[in-house]
């Protein structure tokens, strides 16, 4: 049975059904008003569960290199309310077409247009769609990056209950005139962040949703340091800044395995898949892959087999496809959704709907790169 949510209750939580069996999701900031709740225990995040989902719900889930795949959100067209049937489905396509993990509350998923109880019920809804679909193994990072500290460490802790395996953090951008992006400000942010979260941490370096705050090579080398920081997404797209935190990051040991690195270096835009490679990168975590997964997956493989000349081919169509996506951001990539693939709906006011000229331009963008998709698929 596909998971149902009812409407949430003034307090902010939520009934939601999944198998029939019915369970309420209250976000710590219901819980605890004026003050951080600690992390609910297992017992209680799963009270509501099968005996079967308990035991892969909160299980270790390693961050290897591959294609992460940041997942829209999707609402009904008429109410807005969080579609999670869609949210479920979507999750499970994107796990059958070979992807390595899923991060919800990403800039396509429209983490600023949601409550901090939906943002817990989407990353539900997708942790129990990949376990019930047989992907209990795909971990799912979670956007959690907030203004303050305090707010931070709360969708933290909330993503965990959620089942989210690693939380995804943009540094705060409201003040940032206010201080550097190396400052000691953005370092105390982190450290203090992934001292008191459940979850490990992956940076976000998207310096466009931000202020223009571009963290320099030397400030995530640093923060590499700490030992639950364990990752970034470089969406500034500086290969010279990748292969700086890659070369500095990557363990001595003589046993080192390229397959389990300790530090993840993710390119954030796949229209710089294979040049990330190149320089020493682990793979992507990109919106792109959620129209052209396997795409996405093939220009990866190509390189890796060292069919250089395959990848770069594939490479200019992902780059060119990417670029409709990059500049119509979460619209053009639900519209090339709705467009291909027959779902994907509106984003959320006041976010606007596309045009009909935005419509068909959007769809011919992603044309070339949907023609290969469907090649791969034959979805
Ligand atoms: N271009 C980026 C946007 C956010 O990081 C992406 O592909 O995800």
């Amino acid at each position: 049975m596909a998971p149902h949510v009812d409407a949430p209750s003034p307090s902010g939580s939520f009934t939601v059904t999944f198998d029939g069996i019915p369970s309420r999701l209250t976000t710590s900031s219901d819980a605890m008003p004026g003050s951080l709740a600690p992390p609910r225990s297992h017992s209680s995040i799963n009270s509501f569960e099968s005996d079967s989902l308990e035991e892969d719900f909160h299980m270790t889930r390693p961050l290897v290199p591959g294609v992460y795949v940041p997942t829209l959100c999707f609402f009904d067209p008429e109410t807005e309310d969080v579609d999670i049937n869609a949210i479920a489905r979507h999750a499970v396509r994107l796990a059958k077409s070979g992807v390595t993990g899923l991060a919800t509350q990403g800039s396509n998923g429209e983490a600023v247009h949601l409550t901090h109880a939906e943002r817990q019920l989407v990353t539900l809804a997708t942790r129990k769609a990949l376990n019930e679909a047989g992907f209990s193994h795909i971990p799912v990072i979670v956007g959690c990056g907030a203004q303050s500290t305090r707010e931070t460490i709360q969708y933290c802790r909330e993503a965990w209950e959620a089942g989210g395996d690693y939380a995804l953090v943009l540094p705060p951008s409201y003040y940032a005139p206010l201080f550097a992006p190396s400052s000691k400000t953005i370092e105390q942010y982190f450290t203090t962040v992934a001292d008191a979260s459940p979850i490990p941490l992956i940076i976000y370096n998207f310096p466009g949703a931000v202020n223009g705050l571009d963290l320099s090579s030397d400030a995530i080398i640093k923060l590499a340091q700490h030992p639950k920081i364990v990752g970034v997404k470089l969406t500034c797209g500086n290969t010279g800044k990748l292969n700086r935190v890659v070369a500095s990051t990557r363990s001595q040991s003589k046993d080192y395995d390229p397959d389990k690195p300790d530090f993840l270096v993710l390119a954030g835009s796949a229209d710089f898949s294979i040049q990330s490679l190149i320089a020493g990168g682990h793979g992507i975590l990109a919106g792109l892959a959620n129209i052209a997964p396997k795409a996405c997956i093939k220009t990866i493989e190509l390189y890796k087999a060292g069919k250089y000349s395959e990848a770069q081919k594939m490479q200019e169509i992902v780059s060119r496809g990417d670029w409709t996506a990059i500049q119509g951001g979460v619209l053009s990539v639900k519209a090339g959704l709705q467009a291909w693939l027959g779902y994907g709906g509106f984003a959320r006011s006041p976010l606007p709907k596309p045009t009909p000229e935005q419509t068909k331009s959007w769809k011919e963008g992603f044309k070339e790169l949907m023609l290969l998709e469907k090649s791969m698929t034959g979805c």
